[in-house]
């Protein structure tokens, strides 16, 4: 665990640049990353080279040279900005005296602290555990240092045996862990309300939001759900100044005139996200999978927006989402010089907290999921009770009138449910 919580302690970062034309957003990234994390970032370094050494990661002449740099600015930390192996970190630890922290570590560390419900909590560990299994050390008492009383016990060559007596235990230990957390996890996504929870909103179309971390996507969600929460105003979701607030994912019925569907709000992305822990947050991310409709939104008052943007498809290509329509929302236009909002082809300028940017995302937002939706006007007969139940599940029903000789009903339809009804209309 990353202790430093009580005072803010100095990090120096660095990078191997392998000729990636990103390197100095990456960089830029991590440094916000490593201050999300209460770190103090007094420094930075960057090594051009073909190859990532295999032994310490940089070149012996940069990390002395990081050394003494990150020494002289009083940094007990050095953050590096790729997933290491557990002999670099190590030799790095070892050459710098140092303490050494990889950049999914420092994700890891972030989800950690942010972690509020059972499921994310569950997800984050089961993350950290598959991160650290294959780190174990004969010569460290990993599982003490996990629970912070203590730190490597050096193992020398005398207590070789006792220590890999112990490393098998350990091992057996995180393994029986990781098992339990996957049950429970399966578990809690099996709960019977979540089921039936998933198959009511299953009947309405969805969409999702979803972009780099700290964009706007909550805000947008309850910039919707104050308009149109369809009486749910209140369920707001929390929106916050920081990377990764959200870690979970939200799930409301937003009611436009004459049009229904079902907005999701999900954890936000960064790139070179661990797999572990993308593998881990599946479960999160399903409702991204399952949408009919994305809405990437973008910080465009950031600097860096096209990076973002491009780290977003990146993830979503990682995670399995191919072909899906999307809208790509360009927020906080409040913070730029733009007048707003402003519909440019499918795309939207727009900020999350001016209320006429939401009539015109909701405006953009149906053209795109109700295009070929009509109004339909119906005649059931009077026994007909299970296909109006169906008609009000899965789409607006704008009148229902009950005669003599049936029920006559106008919904707007789906070009699926019109063929389906099409005996009925009148
Ligand atoms: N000025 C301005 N600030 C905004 C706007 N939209 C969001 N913000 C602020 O940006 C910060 C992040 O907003 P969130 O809605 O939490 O962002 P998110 O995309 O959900 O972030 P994560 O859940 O952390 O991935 C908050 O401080 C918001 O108040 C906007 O249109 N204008
Ligand atoms: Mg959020």
């Amino acid at each position: 665990m990353i202790d430093n919580q009580a005072h803010s302690v100095k990090a120096y970062l660095a990078g191997v640049n392998l000729d990636d034309p990103n390197f100095d957003y990456s960089m830029t990234e991590l440094a916000n990353l490593a201050e999300a994390n209460n770190f103090t970032v007094v420094g930075s370094s960057q090594q051009k080279a073909e190859n990532i050494v295999a032994s310490s990661y940089l070149g012996k002449g940069k990390v002395a040279e990081i050394k003494d740099l990150a020494q002289g600015l009083g940094a007990s930390v050095l953050i590096v900005n790729d997933e290491l192996t557990p002999v670099q970190i190590r030799n790095l630890e070892h050459m710098t005296k140092l303490r050494v922290i990889d950049r999914t570590e420092l994700i890891l560390e972030i989800f950690s602290s942010r972690a509020r419900t059972k499921q994310a909590k569950l997800q984050v560990q089961l993350a950290r555990l598959q991160y650290e299994l294959p780190r174990l050390h004969p010569s460290e008492n990993n599982l003490d240092q996990q629970h912070g009383s203590g730190g490597s016990t050096g193992g020398g060559f005398a207590n070789r045996g006792a220590g890999e007596s112990k490393l098998e235990m350990n091992r057996r230990t995180i393994g029986k862990q990781i098992s339990a957390i996957k049950h429970e996890l399966k578990e809690i996504s099996g709960q019977e309300e979540i089921k039936a929870a998933r198959r009511n909103q299953s009947q309405l179309p969805k969409v999702a939001l979803v972009g780099y971390t700290n964009a706007g996507k909550s805000t947008t969600m309850n910039g919707l759900l104050k308009a149109f929460g369809a009486g749910n105003e209140d369920k707001q979701v929390m929106a916050k100044d920081m990377l990764f607030a959200t870690l979970d994912t939200s799930v409301r019925r937003i009611d436009l005139d004459g049009f229904s569907f079902i907005l999701s709000d999900t954890v936000g992305f960064v790139s070179k996200l661990p797999h572990k822990l993308v593998d881990s947050f599946k479960a999160t991310l399903q409702e991204a999978k399952d949408a009919d409709l994305l809405i990437n939104v973008v910080d465009a008052a950031d600097p860096n927006m096209n990076q973002m943007i491009k780290t977003t498809l990146e993830v979503l290509d990682e995670i399995g989402v191919k072909d899906l329509p999307m809208i790509t929302a360009y927020n906080k236009a409040d913070l730029t010089d733009r007048n707003y909002p402003q519909i440019e082809g499918g795309d939207l300028l727009y900020s999350a907290v001016d209320s006429a940017s939401i009539q015109a995302l909701a405006k953009l937002i149906t053209t795109r999921l109700f295009s070929n939706y009509q109004i339909t006007g119906l005649r059931l007969p009077l026994t007909a009770g299970k296909d109006l139940a169906y008609l009000h599940q899965h789409s607006r029903v704008l009148k229902e009138d009950y005669q003599a000789d049936g029920i006559e009903v106008s919904a707007r339809l789906s070009p699926q449910d019109r063929a389906r009804f099409s005996a009925y209309q009148i």
